[in-house]
């Protein structure tokens, strides 16, 4: 198993580009399913998650070409509107194929995919807004089992804001009869850009990025060109790195309209920011004051930057106050970071971090896919050599790490 060796200490300084959002790229790559006609999708990341979802998408018959950041799908027929079990539990977005299938073959066989390291996870609102749209579905033996003579259109109010909740039922309505309306839908971006996706395919939506969406179902989408937008997460974290490092970088093809909250807790972190259309830059002060940070759906603070967050504060001036709200189990991080010399302090669903003045090299595991990127903005800080084992979880989500953060002046190497 890959390992990374970090020597902290390093200041990040320069310029590298944004990849394809994971999250965006994901959902985008399953609406194929919903057309015989040819989906072009451009700026997909090269990530493991990337890879499983093509491998997942070609064993149900999609014809795939892949040139660059480019990738061509055709999905003329479905052989088989299975998601095995071996596949889904290496990915949670499998999930996404769900709401696809089940609009376009009327029938689906996809794995419950089971918990993980953050949470439960459960999938039982996908499933009631699939009811609720005249799909039967009988969940055995790890598999739900959906079957429809044909979606029809309807009113669906999931009980809490889900993102690939959304993401699927938005997919499904397009091709039901009649008009649906999701409430108390996610508003997250990748939402976003997923119905744009939809849109150029032939998709009648409105309400786009607002917690209201509108889909007016046609018989039949067709192929289109689409780009996927710019990884929030993934800029987020670089802009950490570099904070923690009191290093001055900037960040191309971004989005920086994207990740507001995000800017606002660096700012207060005492970072200067600027932004353009399509960039972002930072320079960090000396040392950083600690923030509080509270986790909400989009527009709030993105649970994915938690553990990044986390560790800024360990090494910042005065104590922050971390509130995870929307995981239950999305501290296991914090461990580590002990492991590195920081204080932390965890009473449920709260963190208490004080800074300290300075961390310590160690051997640290990664534990999902932002712990990991936590344990590396810290051990970009701490003294001496730090190595993150279990590094898989950041191949599923950091396109090039080790050669972007190089390409900043920070002093890390793969050890396979
Ligand atoms: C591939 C992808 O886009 N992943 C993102 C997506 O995950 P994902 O879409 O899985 O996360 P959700 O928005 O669905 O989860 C939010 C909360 O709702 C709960 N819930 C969700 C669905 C459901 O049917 N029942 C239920 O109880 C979850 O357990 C969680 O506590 O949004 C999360 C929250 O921004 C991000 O951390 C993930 O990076
Ligand atoms: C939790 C994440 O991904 P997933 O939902 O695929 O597990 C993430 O991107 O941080």
């Amino acid at each position: 198993m890959d390992k990374l060796a970090i020597v902290g200490g390093a200041r990040l300084a320069g310029e590298i580009p944004v990849s394809g959002a994971k999250n965006a790229a994901l959902p985008i790559l399953c609406a194929a399913l919903l057309t015989e006609e040819p989906l072009e999708v451009e700026n997909v990341p090269y990530l493991r998650d990337v890879d499983t979802l093509l491998a997942l998408l070609a064993r149900m018959g999609v014809a795939i070409e892949r040139e660059g950041p480019t990738v061509r799908l055709q999905a003329k027929r479905i052989v088989s509107p299975e998601a095995p079990y071996e596949l889904v539990k290496t990915m949670r977005a499998s999930i996404l194929v769900l709401g696809p299938l089940v609009a376009r073959c009327h029938e689906a066989v996809v794995s419950l995919p089971g918990g993980c390291a953050i949470g439960a996870r459960p999938v039982d609102q996908h499933i009631k807004g699939l009811q609720a749209l005249g799909a039967t579905v009988r969940v055995e033996h790890g598999y739900i089992h959906a079957t429809t003579p044909g979606l029809r259109g309807a009113r669906l109010v999931p009980d809490l804001v889900t993102v690939t909740g959304t993401e699927n039922l938005l997919m499904a309505a397009c091709l039901a009869e009649g008009t649906t309306v999701i409430e108390n839908a996610a508003r997250e971006p990748e939402v976003s850009d997923l119905a744009r996706c939809l849109v150029a395919m032939g998709a009648d939506i409105d309400g786009i990025g607002t917690d209201t969406l509108r889909v007016r179902g046609v018989p039949r989408l067709h192929g289109a060109r689409f780009r996927v937008m710019p990884d929030r997460i993934e800029t987020g974290t670089y802009l950490c790195a570099a904070a923690i490092t009191g290093g001055q970088i900037r960040l191309g093809q971004a989005d920086p309209g994207s990740l507001e909250a995000v800017l606002a807790k660096l700012a207060e972190a005492g970072c200067r920011i600027e932004t353009g259309p399509d960039w972002v830059a930072l320079q960090a002060p000396a040392r950083l004051w600690a923030v509080d940070v509270r986790t909400a759906p989009y527009p709030g603070f993105p649970t994915d930057m938690q553990a990044q967050f986390m560790a800024l504060d360990t090494v910042a001036e005065g104590s922050g106050v971390i509130r995870e709200t929307i995981f239950e189990n999305r501290f296991m991080h914090a461990v580590e970071l002990q492991r590195l010399g920081a204080d932390i302090r965890i009473d449920g669903n709260t963190a208490v971090v004080t800074g300290v003045t300075r961390l310590e090299g160690a051997t640290v595991m990664a534990t999902d896919l932002r712990a990991s990127a936590g344990l590396v903005v810290a051990a970009l800080k701490a003294e001496g050599e730090t190595i993150i084992e279990r590094i898989y979880h950041l191949d599923r989500g950091y396109e090039r790490i080790e050669e972007k953060l190089g390409a900043l002046g920070a002093q890390v190497r793969r050890i396979r």
